[in-house]
């Protein structure tokens, strides 16, 4: 038997499974802990890595290994390959303000939009790789003096795999350099000017691999001793790295990877009319496509995906959290939360709560808070309180699969993957708001999955991924309530700025 490996290097928390490459059996998996917090030590990542694949049973018998992870994060190294400073994540919204000055700088409003979408598929906002890149020349330019290399989490941790053998050596994929703002899907090409734009200079920057190539062979030394790793101990590879030391022996092939949307998309094998609602840190909803998207409001992202086609997508900064908050709140764990949610009418009798917790990504207001509205005797119970919850969260993403269809997009079915679906209030009330069917895989790491997938499409060659039956897919149908999406459009202009 062919096993593969795949890694879900996420917001949160680092998974890994072991599967076998033909069938997609699941044999092995493991996890480990990502720090809180906006901004993260790389080596944070890495030591969760060692820590997953420990708890998986290592990756001595896998033939390939693939890493998928967090979008859009800014890791900045030196000449010698060392950060400059913690990698800025998707969801620090610090550089807003660099983001509105390059959309203005490329003409503003509907025009700056226009020349962004055009460029490279996506209008940055603060997510965005390019706008930390302007944030880090104006904010903090002596360790901006010493970057020479700039990557994204997932092609940071394969080259470390690989054995970081300078910085000529990093790779990314499709994908993931989708998310940076200065590559372009539609032409395949790196847009050199617009990094410059925003730095001030130009940075060497990973080569671009295709969905099957390979990224290198796992070192030897990187995972010997996967116990010392996770304790914080060196890996056995010489660091800091330096030229010469890409392992060229024996040993596991590494594939491209990937960003952890486009690696959903293959784990849960999404096909032409599928859209994927994932609830993980962040909301996403996308859709695999045949040509690139240019979507000059910003609101739809045009990434590419990880099979040589693209992704359009919408992303909401607030998901999966809004639950642990309204639990938190609520002084109740998440089951219940769901029950008490449950237990309250469609609709919450009016309560609704706009969840902009960490400010918002789309629509874009960085610095907006979130709020309650419709509190009366009634509505003042914890029930309605989660209710309000779940479905503000739900409409948020609502209003992304609207986006997504008015891309052109006929949704066949909507799949609901992500943390967050583990939770019965969201899977049943699901339906209600996005007003269609809603398929939920077992509960599972899709993302971790998906990089897997590719792991074995690189192990056994060919034109495609293997194919891997998803099964045990549950469907949830319930008649929509309109006046739910109603009261939150109602309800979302109305929030003060924190
Ligand atoms: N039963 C549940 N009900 C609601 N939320 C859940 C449940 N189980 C896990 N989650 C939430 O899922 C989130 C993590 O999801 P995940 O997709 O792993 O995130 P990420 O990929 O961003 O690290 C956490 O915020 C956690 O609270
Ligand atoms: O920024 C985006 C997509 O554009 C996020 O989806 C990140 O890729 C983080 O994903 P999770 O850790 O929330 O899964």
């Amino acid at each position: 038997m062919t096993l593969v490996a795949g890694v879900d290097s996420s917001t949160q928390s680092c998974k890994v499974v072991v599967r076998d490459a033909a069938t997609g059996a699941l044999l092995r998996q493991g996890r480990a802990p990502h720090p809180d917090g906006t901004e993260v030590d790389p080596e944070a990542w890495w030591r969760a890595l060692g820590a997953a694949v420990e708890a998986a049973g290592g990756l001595a018998d896998v033939a390939a290994v693939s890493v998928a992870g967090q979008q859009h994060g800014m890791v900045a190294l030196d000449e010698a390959g060392r950060t400059v400073r913690p990698a800025l994540l998707w969801n620090d919204t610090r550089s807003a303000g660099a983001a509105a000055d390059l959309v203005e700088e490329a003409g503003g409003g509907e025009a700056g939009g226009r020349f962004w979408a055009d460029a490279v598929g996506s209008v940055p906002v603060a997510s965005f790789t390019v706008t930390k890149l302007r944030w880090l020349a104006r904010h903090e330019p002596a360790q901006a003096a010493q970057v020479s290399a700039v990557c994204l989490p997932h092609d940071w941790l394969t080259w470390r795999l690989a054995g970081a053998a300078g910085l000529a050596a990093l790779r990314t994929d499709r994908g993931d350099a989708s998310g940076t703002g200065y590559w372009s899907p539609a032409t395949g090409e790196y847009r050199f000017d617009l990094l410059e734009r925003a730095f001030g200079r130009r940075l060497q920057v990973p080569t671009v691999l295709g969905p099957a190539e390979p990224a290198g062979v796992l070192h030897p030394a990187a995972f010997r001793v996967a116990p010392a790793i996770s304790s914080g101990e060196p890996s056995g590879l010489p660091w800091p790295p330096g030229p010469g030391q890409a392992w060229t022996g024996d040993g596991p092939l590494l594939g491209p990877g990937t960003g952890d949307n486009a690696a959903a998309a293959l784990g849960v094998g999404a096909g032409p009319g599928d859209v994927v609602v994932s609830i993980g840190t962040s909301g996403t909803v996308f859709s695999v496509a045949d040509a690139p998207a240019a979507d000059p409001t910003g609101i739809v992202a045009g990434f590419a995906d990880a099979t040589g086609r693209y992704l359009p997508l919408v992303c909401t900064l607030n998901a999966a959290r809004v639950l642990d908050a309204a639990a938190a709140m609520l002084r109740v764990g998440l089951d219940e939360l769901a029950e008490l949610a449950l237990s309250a009418p469609a609709g919450a009798d009016g309560l609704v709560m706009v969840p902009y917790l960490e400010g918002e990504r789309t629509p874009n207001r960085p610095t907006a808070s979130g709020a309650v509205h419709g509190l009366t005797l009634r509505t003042s119970t914890p029930a309605h309180l989660a209710r309000a919850a779940v479905e503000g969260m739900l409409c948020a993403l609502a209003d992304g699969l609207d986006a997504i269809v008015a891309q052109g997009v006929t949704p066949r079915r909507v799949i609901l993957v992500g943390g967050g679906a583990r939770s019965a209030a969201v899977r049943r009330i699901a339906p209600q708001v996005f007003g269609c069917p809603v398929v939920v895989p077992p509960p599972g790491e899709y993302v971790a999955d998906g990089a897997a997938r590719q792991a074995a499409w690189v192990a056994l060659g060919g034109a495609a991924a293997p194919e891997w039956a998803v099964e045990g897919i549950e469907e949830y149908e319930a008649e929509p309530v309109p006046a739910v999406r109603e009261r939150y459009a109602a309800a979302r202009e109305h929030v003060i700025e924190r």
